[in-house]
């Protein structure tokens, strides 16, 4: 394989466990050059994911590979990795190019002060550079660690939630400039929880739930995969027969079975049916025990949609 060829990003049969926590599950995916989603509710294993690519954290089994090279402890990949963790404090006192100067140094460039000075113009916080970041909007210090993870100008960018907590302004403007980087060339990793906060910027997403991979590929799969197809829904309730009588009268519901304590939904939009299920249950005063779909492929996506 040439080296042009060599994809910027593979997990292969990735595990990775805390004690008795397996918080990564077995998760094998090819990241290519441009914006890929990483998308799973809170406790999925985003986070600890991105830690194994780029090299913070050893698979416990399974390997990850950088431009097709272990990321753990070679500098010669670490040179071409910039991540932004999910709960990275800044120094209140430390101006933003101080904070993105630390980072260039740590990196051992050459020229300190011009790579900072650039990264800062590229995420538009040159002209408040010196000033503290204690200051700074929740969108300014995204911006901040976004540019001190970019000094390098690294082939791979890793980003643990950067939407969390930016007003839709701040968040559209992350949007582009990771968009710029992207048709630069940047393969980029961002996680989130939430489906519409990234399916407008990633071109591909991989769904991650309890730890495993449960789905992969562009918006419109994953949105096909959620919703366009009829999928069965088990239901264990107190009263399936009660839940049945209401359940048949919803639009979206196309069969109702009853099968000894559970009911069996065939449903066009499963995402729709989650969120009536409970407003019927709640009607007809049944309690809802489970709710799984009987179609086992879906499953994780399913539960991922009506968990959050
Ligand atoms: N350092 C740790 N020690 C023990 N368990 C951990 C540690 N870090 C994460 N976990 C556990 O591993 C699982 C995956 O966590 P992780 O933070 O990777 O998920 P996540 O999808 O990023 O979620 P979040 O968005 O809430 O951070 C969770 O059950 C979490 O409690």
């Amino acid at each position: 394989m040439s080296a042009a060829s060599i994809a910027p990003l593979v997990f292969e049969g990735v595990s990775h466990w805390y004690g008795d926590v397996v918080a990564v599950n077995d998760v094998s995916a090819v990241v290519e050059p441009g914006i890929t989603g990483l998308l799973g509710p809170n406790g999925a294993g985003k986070s600890t994911l991105l830690q194994l690519a780029a090299g913070v954290q050893a698979p416990s089994s399974g390997r990850v590979k950088v431009f097709g090279e272990s990321p753990m402890g070679r500098p010669s990949v670490f040179a071409r990795l910039g991540i932004v963790p999910e709960r990275e404090a800044l120094p209140p006192t430390l101006s933003a190019r101080a904070f993105v100067e630390a980072r260039a140094t740590l990196l051992g460039m050459h020229d300190v002060r011009a790579a900072a000075a650039t990264a800062l113009a590229t995420v538009e916080l040159d002209e408040v550079a010196d000033r503290a970041v204690e200051g700074f909007s929740k969108g300014m210090r995204q911006r901040v660690k976004l540019a001190a993870a970019m000094v390098h100008e690294p082939d791979v960018l890793l980003l643990d939630e950067p939407f969390n907590g930016l007003d839709p302004r701040q968040r559209a403007h992350m949007m582009q400039l990771l968009e710029h980087r992207a048709a630069a060339g940047t393969t980029i990793l961002l996680s989130s929880h939430i489906l519409e906060e990234i399916e407008g910027v990633a071109s591909r997403m991989l769904v991650m739930v309890a730890g495993r991979l449960a789905a992969s590929g562009d918006h419109r799969t994953l949105r096909r995969l959620m919703t366009d197809r009829p999928h069965t829904v088990r239901i264990r309730a107190s009263d399936p027969r009660m839940l049945a009588s209401v359940l048949v009268t919803l639009p979206d519901v196309i069969g109702v079975e009853i099968h000894g304590t559970q009911v069996l939904v065939r449903t066009a939009d499963h995402a729709v049916l989650a969120r009536q299920l409970v407003r019927a249950a709640q009607v007809c005063n049944v309690t809802l025990h489970a709710v799984q779909p009987a179609d086992e492929s879906l499953e994780h996506v399913f539960a991922y949609l009506v968990n959050r």
